[in-house]
């Protein structure tokens, strides 16, 4: 099973630090160097009964290469669309890319919200309430991540996985895979004072 999965969002807020975290387990430190156009990758997820292929866009933030990624929208199934939870204006944008997604996506697109960057607890402008009171206003699951710490990185590709399985199998015994509840259950709290 070959799963194109996108990810989306402002310039500078991770895209491909978390892709390089999912697929290699490091985390790229340093100088940014921001993605031009879009930037192709193949890791793949071992799931308990199957093998899946990923095939990842890294898609670049900036505005002037938007026309270029629009393009990709189409072919999608998962869209991971993140926002930097120490970047107001990365998490007022999502409503744009929304309606972006809404435009240029497939309709039954999985989508999934990212506020990353969770580590960084000093530099932190985006409260976790405000993550998950938008993406409960849009229907969408969420989840706050880190690209540095790997906070819930393995769990947002495992849940789009799991969703993406679930819908190519089309077998009507099966239990319906709710990836909202999948995602609350197994969510790890980036919080310091949550129990
Ligand atoms: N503290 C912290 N920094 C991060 C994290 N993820 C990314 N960064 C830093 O944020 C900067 C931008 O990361 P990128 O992954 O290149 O951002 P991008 O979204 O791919 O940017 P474009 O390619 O321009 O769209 C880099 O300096 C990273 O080191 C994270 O989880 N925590």
């Amino acid at each position: 099973l070959s799963l194109q999965v996108m990810l989306v969002g402002d310039s500078g807020v991770g895209k491909t630090c978390l892709l390089v975290r999912f697929k290699d387990g490091a985390f790229l430190a340093g100088s940014f160097i921001s993605t031009v156009g879009i930037d192709f990758r193949r890791p793949h997820l071992l799931t308990s009964s199957s093998l899946l292929l990923f095939q990842m866009w890294d898609t670049a933030g900036q505005e002037r290469f938007r026309s270029v990624t629009h393009a990709y929208y189409r072919d999608a199934h998962a869209l991971l669309l993140l926002y930097d939870v120490t970047n107001k204006s990365s998490f007022d944008n999502i409503q744009a890319w929304l309606t972006e997604i809404h435009e240029y996506a497939q309709q039954d697109v999985v989508l999934m919200l990212l506020g990353n960057k969770a580590d960084a607890t000093h530099e932190r402008v985006v409260k976790r309430e405000d993550g998950e009171k938008l993406a409960k206003e849009f229907g969408v699951p969420f989840m706050e991540t880190s690209a540095k710490s790997g906070l819930n990185v393995e769990l947002a590709f495992m849940a789009i996985a799991k969703e993406l399985k679930h819908r190519s199998m089309k077998t009507p015994n099966e239990p319906k895979f709710r990836l909202h509840e999948y995602v609350n259950k197994e969510m790890k709290s980036s919080g310091c004072c949550k129990s």
